[in-house]
């Protein structure tokens, strides 16, 4: 069953035309990788799907997203409420100057959820799934910002995490961290997909290979190839994604 299906997308910032004319669909419990060289459109795309762009003066979007068979910019949708369902985990770390626990408690505190217990619950539970549990246990009340980056990056996963989402969207989610914690982030995707459908835009190549189903390579706007990660690696119909994989350019 198809969980996102994006029909002839165009989008613009101002007179730049960056988005074009994409359509793709992915499956649920599925990983896709988005690839392509710097400025090409990837974090674009991937924002349009939990409507980021929308306050951004002089974007504009034309086409139809779905997800879960919703149209997502249809005006009746309220944009929190798809962000708690499409949650997003940046570049670099951001959890708030707050404790482990606030962090991850936060998004289910603004839904107005008071019970401790329910809390509690939900922290363990994220923090288990974001697989930091057994790290910050004994120091759930300590501040965020005094964790490693790659924990504080699994804090935002958790943070993510909580508000029950059916999507993460991971925009270069390791690229800020060192190859532990990296590897940490790549093994939570894996055991992550069971129960989201999880899009990560990443620069690094072998990254896409190790960690995704399929892969999207996008060049200047377009897309260019899309297809089982396996294949679109050892077997590109397209000249360009060819040339971008093996390094010739990007
Ligand atoms: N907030 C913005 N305002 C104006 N133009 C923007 C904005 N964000 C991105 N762009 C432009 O849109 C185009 C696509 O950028 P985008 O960030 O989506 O590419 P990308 O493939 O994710 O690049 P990178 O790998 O460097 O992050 C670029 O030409 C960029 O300069």
């Amino acid at each position: 069953m198809k969980h996102i299906e994006a029909n002839n997308v165009n989008a613009y910032y101002g007179e730049n035309h960056v988005l074009k004319d994409i359509s793709l669909t992915m499956k649920a419990n599925t990983v896709t990788a988005f690839i392509g060289p710097s400025g090409c459109g990837k974090s674009t795309f991937l924002r349009c799907l939990n409507r980021m762009n929308d306050y951004i003066d002089g974007f504009r979007k034309e086409g139809d997203i779905f997800i879960e068979g919703n149209d997502i910019y249809d005006k009746k949708v309220r944009v929190e409420e798809l962000r708690q369902k499409v949650g997003m985990v940046f570049q670099k770390p951001n959890p708030f100057p707050k404790t482990i626990f606030e962090n991850v408690a936060y998004g289910l505190k603004i839904q107005g959820i008071k019970n401790k217990n329910i809390l509690e619950e939900a922290v363990e539970r994220s923090l288990q799934q974001a697989a930091l549990w057994n790290e910050v246990k004994d120091s759930l009340h300590k501040s965020a910002l005094s964790l490693s980056g790659g924990q504080q990056q699994r804090v935002c996963i958790a943070r993510a995490l909580a508000v029950e989402p059916s999507t993460l969207l991971m925009d270069e989610p390791a690229s800020a961290l060192d190859p532990i914690s990296t590897a940490k982030i790549e093994d939570l995707i894996a055991e992550l997909k069971d129960n989201y459908t999880i899009v990560i835009v990443t620069h690094n190549m072998q990254q896409a290979a190790r960690v995704s189903d399929k892969t999207a390579f996008f060049y200047m706007g377009n897309l260019i190839e899309y297809d089982k990660t396996k294949e679109l690696f050892t077997n590109p119909k397209n000249e360009r994604t060819e040339n971008y994989i093996t390094g010739r350019f990007g």
